[in-house]
């Protein structure tokens, strides 16, 4: 790397670096390609993958997530299985039951208030997920924040109605303060996700009697041994949940869920589906069959043909993710 010299320039381990664009089957967070990159190093593979909304601060523990990847190792897994939901974007019922029916998960993760008014849309998807699944399935929605705390109390309960019971309901409310609130109102556990992915202190959820779950993801909480330490700090049960990453960064996700001593809930890692490609064999790439994903022995290694079928064809997105990692890298030396 041309950043390389510095005995604390944490990049100084990085061997090579690789852009990759993979389309989304469906739009999903607002996106419709996925873009990051591959960090290859001592012990392996790391990804490096923030969305473009977060900024060059918000990107550290990004970095650190995928120097750990390439550089560090994994704790030692005390399962060799996980189980996971499926992730249903915001589509019509016909498409939902589909996604649904075809995963062959017993728990189903719906987004929801994906825009103003989206109630009976909201409904509709949740019904046609309940089919799809039969009673014994679980159902969780996910509002990634859109609620005011009066709307978060009136559509839990519709929906909850709607689904035959929830499982959870994922982050209502953009504050910790109205999580509080929320859950004080309804029946159903809220689980905080931005809370703790975004928030300085991690722990201030559940101080603040927030949240019954915690959702976790090692990338943008700095690694997985800093996504375990959150943890067990925070002393929620946990739910691991992916970034949409390709098998390189969900490896990370995985070997965090495989640590983990406790894991009540299915984790949000079936997200591999979500996407057109993978830049690791399917021999070895990280999807889920019959609602698990299996814990690899090793890291998976990513395939450089695949590699290069989902390089950029634009030289402009390479070096917008170059310079990036150079950005992000001074500030991760920093710190
Ligand atoms: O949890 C899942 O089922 C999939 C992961 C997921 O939903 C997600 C993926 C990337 C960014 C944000 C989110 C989210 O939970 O809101
Ligand atoms: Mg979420």
């Amino acid at each position: 790397m041309s950043t390389a010299g510095s005995a604390h320039d944490p990049l100084a381990a990085v061997e090579s670096v690789r852009v990759y664009a993979i389309g989304m089957r469906t739009r999903f967070r607002g996106i419709t390609v996925r873009e990051g990159m591959l960090l290859r190093g001592p012990t392996g593979w790391g990804e490096f993958c923030p969305f473009d909304d977060y900024t060059d601060a918000g990107s550290v523990p990004w970095l650190a997530a995928a120097v750990e990847q390439c550089t560090g190792h994994w704790p030692a897994p005390v399962r060799d299985r996980v189980p996971v939901n499926c992730t249903v974007p915001a589509v019509g019922p016909d498409a939902a039951h589909e996604i649904v029916a075809r995963s062959g998960c017993h728990t189903a993760k719906v987004k929801v208030a994906d825009r103003a008014g989206s109630l009976g849309e909201d409904q509709a998807r949740v019904e046609a997920v309940r089919s799809a699944l039969g009673p014994d399935g679980a159902i969780r929605v996910d509002a990634n924040a859109a609620w005011d705390v009066e709307t978060a109390v009136r559509h839990i309960r519709v929906l909850d109605r709607s689904a035959g019971g929830l499982e959870y309901v994922e982050q209502p409310c953009r504050t910790v303060a109205e999580l509080a609130q929320v859950r004080r109102r309804v029946d159903v556990r809220i689980a905080a996700d931005e809370s703790i992915r975004r928030a300085d202190d991690p722990l201030r959820v559940a101080v603040a009697e927030a949240a019954d779950v915690a959702v976790l993801k090692c990338l943008p909480l700095g690694g997985v041994h800093r996504a375990l330490r959150v943890a067990e700090a925070c002393g929620l049960p946990c739910v691991v949940s992916s970034a949409l990453e390709t098998s390189v960064g969900l490896a990370a996700e995985v070997a965090l869920a495989a640590a983990l001593p406790e894991l009540p809930f299915a984790c949000g890692l079936g997200t591999l589906s979500l996407l057109d490609g993978d830049v690791v064999p399917p021999s070895t790439g990280l999807r889920q069959v019959d609602g698990f994903v299996s814990v690899p022995a090793t890291k998976p290694e990513p395939d450089p043909v695949l590699v290069d079928a989902y390089a950029p064809t634009d030289p402009v997105t390479a070096a917008r993710w170059l310079s990036r990692l150079s950005r992000v890298g001074t500030l991760l030396q920093g710190r």
